[in-house]
């Protein structure tokens, strides 16, 4: 018997987050007989987001294995793309290259880069897992149509300049933060609308929440339990976005504003992510920490928000110069122009501090562990401005 069977056969290997996607659009199963055996060979043709291919192979199981020795590589490219941008941060899931067996042996195609260099790398890696899990339950086609009962957009932007223009000083946004990796525990009696409460009596302008569990102890539901306590501050969903459907489930539990990370998103999933935000209504706080970082955003257009942070992500180290350094000259004069707010992150303790990033260009500050660390975080606010900053 000789013959050629074709088949179509609509194929997803793999839906993680920020992988590519394939499809097998087709495959030629060819069944040739050489005494006494028959045997087998498969082609499949692969349709991906980032091109196509043929695979050949002996056997179908090894047509999907082969592919997602494929995808793998593509991600492993998507890295080397990021690097010439300057990122540090590699995108690969924790899993490494995929499983290959021969026989009753297992083995990867390469061990390499299996272990994350940094804390950064290692929260990317395992949100890439939670996301692709998260997805799978709630599928984006799904979240789409909870939309229509999400609650009303709020004007984050507004709410940071308003504050600025009252007060004169930077617009607070205050952040309801639990633990983090660098400081531990920072709240034993943690009651996230409490606090939230507490910090708008205090003259937050808008709030910052937490949404990742495993490294900051945050979940989603604070998000949501937050704005169903009817607390006015537009929210911000801290969390380490990777994936453009995150952007839609935060805005169905309630956010009015993401924070999308520079060293973590090479530049063209700014621009995409900032694009739907603009449909979502939501504002985007682009972070940087270095020049390289800040001169690749303010060449994507759109950009209203950045955020100066003053801790390395990667090594954890806390400079309040960071900001007033990256301010200085060209970059600083770019920013007035095009009336960017720019927002002073982490390590913000004092009046002094805020004087500091006030004096080097920001309109606003974002912080935590100063003022969650209070007993009574209204006076943590108070104490942290040198004076009464609420409307009363
Ligand atoms: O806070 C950390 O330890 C941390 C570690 C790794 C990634 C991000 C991290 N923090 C996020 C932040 O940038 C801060 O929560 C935020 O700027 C407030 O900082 P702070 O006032 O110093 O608590």
């Amino acid at each position: 018997m000789e013959g050629l069977t074709s088949l179509k056969v609509p194929f997803q290997a793999f839906s993680s987050s920020s992988r590519p996607r394939s499809w097998i659009t087709s495959t030629q199963v060819n069944v040739s007989r050489r005494n006494p055996f028959f045997t087998f060979s498969v082609r499949a043709q692969v349709e991906s987001t980032e091109g196509s291919a043929t695979i050949a192979a002996s056997s179908a199981e090894s047509v999907v294995e082969a592919l997602k020795v494929k995808e793998w590589e593509v991600g492993m490219f998507q890295d080397e793309v990021a690097a010439s941008q300057g990122i540090r941060i590699r995108r690969r899931p924790p899993t490494g290259p995929p499983l290959h067996y021969v026989g009753p042996f297992e083995f990867r195609l390469q061990n390499e880069g299996n272990t994350p260099r940094n804390i950064l790398e290692e929260i990317v890696w395992n949100k890439d897992v939670e996301v692709s899990q998260l997805k799978e339950r709630k599928p984006l086609i799904s979240l789409k149509k909870d939309l229509e009962n999400a609650p009303p957009v709020r004007d984050f932007i507004g709410a940071l300049r308003a504050a600025h223009e009252r007060t004169r000083l930077p617009g607070l946004i205050a952040e309801v933060k639990k633990a983090s990796p660098s400081r531990g525990l920072l709240r034993e009696n943690f009651d996230p609308v409490e606090i939230a409460e507490a910090y708008e009596r205090g003259g937050a302008a808008c709030l910052s929440v937490l949404t990742d569990q495993k490294y900051f102890k945050g979940s989603f539901e604070n998000l949501e339990l937050i704005r169903k306590a009817g607390v006015k501050c537009p929210l911000l969903c801290k969390e380490f976005i990777i994936d453009a459907w995150q952007l839609y489930y935060a805005r169905i539990k309630g956010a009015d504003a993401v924070l999308l990370i520079a060293a973590v998103l090479p530049d063209l999933d700014i621009k995409y992510m900032i694009k739907i935000c603009k449909i979502l209504g939501l504002a985007a706080l682009v972070e940087v920490h270095d020049e390289k970082e800040f001169d690749r955003v303010l060449g994507i257009e759109g950009i209203e928000l950045i955020g100066i942070n003053n801790r390395n992500l990667e090594t954890f180290e806390v400079d309040i110069a960071n900001t007033k350094k990256l301010l200085e000259g060209e970059r600083g004069k770019i920013v007035r122009e095009r009336n960017i707010i720019m927002v002073g992150e982490s390590g913000l303790f004092t009046p002094n501090d805020i004087a500091y990033v006030q004096e080097a260009g920001v309109k606003a500050v974002l912080v935590g562990e100063s003022i969650v660390k209070q007993n009574d975080p209204r006076k943590g606010i108070t104490n942290l401005f040198g004076k009464d900053i609420s409307l009363s």
